[in-house]
């Protein structure tokens, strides 16, 4: 296995705002509201490689974080900060992910592959194997919503492999298909690993992640808790899973409670002084750390909510079209509503006066 990267996670945090409706989630976006929407941290700082050739499972409890990070590394949703390094094309297999419902089989496949860069002579090629492989029949016909999460992990993961990534991430694909699908997706998958390609393999199935995976991450609560070996890593977590099942209902109801308030209250601005002190520490004669922190931190992200700058430009336009829409109503011309700014309320004294100096346009 080649030891340079293929994939790269550094710092990389993911906060959500936890909007109770649509207007305020609007109002937010303009922060047109002081209300404090409740934030919560789905996750607090992940950093990991995934080497050339190598499969990384990740593992985790429900709400772990597992599917946040994949989505991130396949660049369906931004990070909150932190980089994120990919070399070569990803092709994700979640259940639905990058399937339009309105659209038939035949039309996701095609759509498919060619925003992963195929042309339509080479998709042409392809479309008899993926439509074996899919093999959902009549199904290909219809669109895609009315599949059942069966069919769109058949079909989701038939073009992800017949597009030739150099990276393939899948997420709890195998979960939904019945044994026979499962077996020519782990065939599918062990020709992967032995063409050399990198894969991130997102699941529940400890006995799957045992069999394909190589090294594995063990998301918690938002942390990575532990990566190295698939045994080892494994065994801790069934250690883990073994401790909780033998606590007391309220135990259990309890230590949830105590993780998801530690992501509710995660402070980003202290996590990004421990780790510019921790750079600090490992070099102490470089004066640009903490600035190279906030570079990694923030400087390869688009900020979710509007700057200072993007705001007041935005009124600046709002202002501007509304003068546009009444000035259009009243019936003079710009320069006219600007000479004489009462035109603009008088419209009528303008309209019908012969003797007037403005145009009417
Ligand atoms: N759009 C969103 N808005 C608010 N919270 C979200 C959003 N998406 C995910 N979350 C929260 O982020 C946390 C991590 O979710 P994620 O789906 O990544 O977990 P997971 O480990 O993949 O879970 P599972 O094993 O159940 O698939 C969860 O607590 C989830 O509720």
């Amino acid at each position: 296995m080649d030891n340079s990267y293929k994939i790269k996670v550094q710092n990389v945090t993911k906060e959500y705002d936890l909007y109770k409706t649509q207007s305020e989630k609007l109002r937010s976006f303009f922060s047109l509201s002081n209300s404090k929407v409740p934030h919560f941290w789905s996750l607090m700082g992940i950093s990991l490689e995934v080497k050339s050739g190598e499969t990384l499972g990740l593992i985790g409890v429900n709400g772990s974080g597992k599917s946040t990070l994949s989505n991130i590394i396949s660049g369906i949703i931004p990070q909150t900060t932190g980089t994120v390094e990919v070399k070569g094309d990803t092709s994700i297999i979640a259940i639905g992910a990058g399937l339009r419902g309105n659209l038939t089989g035949v039309e996701n496949i095609r759509l498919k592959a060619l925003m992963q860069g195929l042309t339509n002579p080479e998709i042409d090629a392809l479309m008899d194997d993926i439509v074996a492989f899919a093999d959902i029949g009549d199904f290909l016909y219809q669109p895609v919503k009315s599949y059942s999460s069966g069919m769109k992990s058949r079909l989701g993961f038939a073009i992800a492999v017949h597009v030739n990534p150099d990276i393939l991430i899948i997420d709890e694909a195998l979960s939904v298909g019945d044994d026979t699908f499962y077996q020519k997706c782990v065939d599918k998958i062990a020709e992967f690993k032995d063409l050399g390609k990198t894969i991130v393999f997102v699941s529940h199935s400890l006995k799957q992640v045992e069999i394909l995976c190589d090294r594995v991450a063990w998301i918690h609560y938002g942390s990575l808790k532990a990566l190295g070996p698939t045994e080892e890593i494994v065994q801790d977590y069934r250690d883990f899973t073994k401790w909780f099942k033998k606590q007391t209902k309220k135990e259990k109801k309890h230590f949830q409670r105590t993780m998801k308030e530690g992501q509710k209250s995660f402070d980003i601005d202290a996590y990004q002084a421990q780790v510019t002190k921790e750079r600090q520490a490992a070099t102490p004669d470089d004066p640009h750390v903490a600035d190279q922190v906030k570079k990694d931190f923030y400087g390869s992200v688009i900020s979710e909510k509007m700057s200072w700058r993007n705001r007041i430009l935005t009124g600046v336009a709002i202002v501007a079209m509304l003068f546009a829409c009444v000035v259009n109503i009243s019936g003079h011309s710009v320069s006219d509503v600007i000479s004489n700014p009462a035109h603009i309320v008088h419209p009528e004294t303008v309209l019908h006066d012969p003797n007037a100096t403005s145009s009417v346009k």
